[in-house]
């Protein structure tokens, strides 16, 4: 399974994150905003529909820059999945959380403490600091 992600930061320097609902695989955990790439769609195009989706932001393709990608093999109950993560440089208008989801921006020291998916451990480290 291919799943792209988007690192936005703010210019006071906080990253945006969100939550996963409860009753998902990974609830309550903290994530980069994105999700599964569709069959026949770039990863790039799968990034700006997801962003647009969740929260409501329009990313031109130039301003996205490939950063990390982290992997895991299948579990049993879960595939195999490959996570790219992608720095968004800039976006039209203010990211929302859709669908009763819960978004937030962290700095760097917080983001550390903070329960992410075992793939968002090793990719939170590839950000530029
Ligand atoms: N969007 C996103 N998904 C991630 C990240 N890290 C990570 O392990 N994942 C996992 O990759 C999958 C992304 O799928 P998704 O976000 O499109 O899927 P979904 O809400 O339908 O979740 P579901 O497959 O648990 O029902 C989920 O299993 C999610 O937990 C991340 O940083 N961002």
């Amino acid at each position: 399974m291919a799943v792209v992600a988007g690192a936005l930061r703010r210019p006071d320097g906080r990253w945006l994150l969100g939550k996963r609902p409860a009753g998902k695989h990974h609830a309550g955990l903290w994530e980069f905003p994105g999700g599964k790439v569709e069959a026949g769609e770039s990863p790039e195009h799968a990034l700006i529909r997801e962003l647009a989706e969740e929260l409501g932001i329009r990313v031109d393709s130039a301003a996205i820059s490939h950063l990390a990608v982290a992997e895991a093999a299948a579990d049993g109950d879960h595939p195999a999945v490959v996570i790219t993560l992608y720095t968004v440089a800039r976006w039209g208008g203010v990211p929302t959380a859709h669908d009763g989801a819960e978004i937030a921006w962290f700095g760097p020291a917080a983001m550390v403490e903070l329960p992410m998916p075992p793939l968002d451990v090793v990719l939170r480290t590839h950000l530029p600091g």
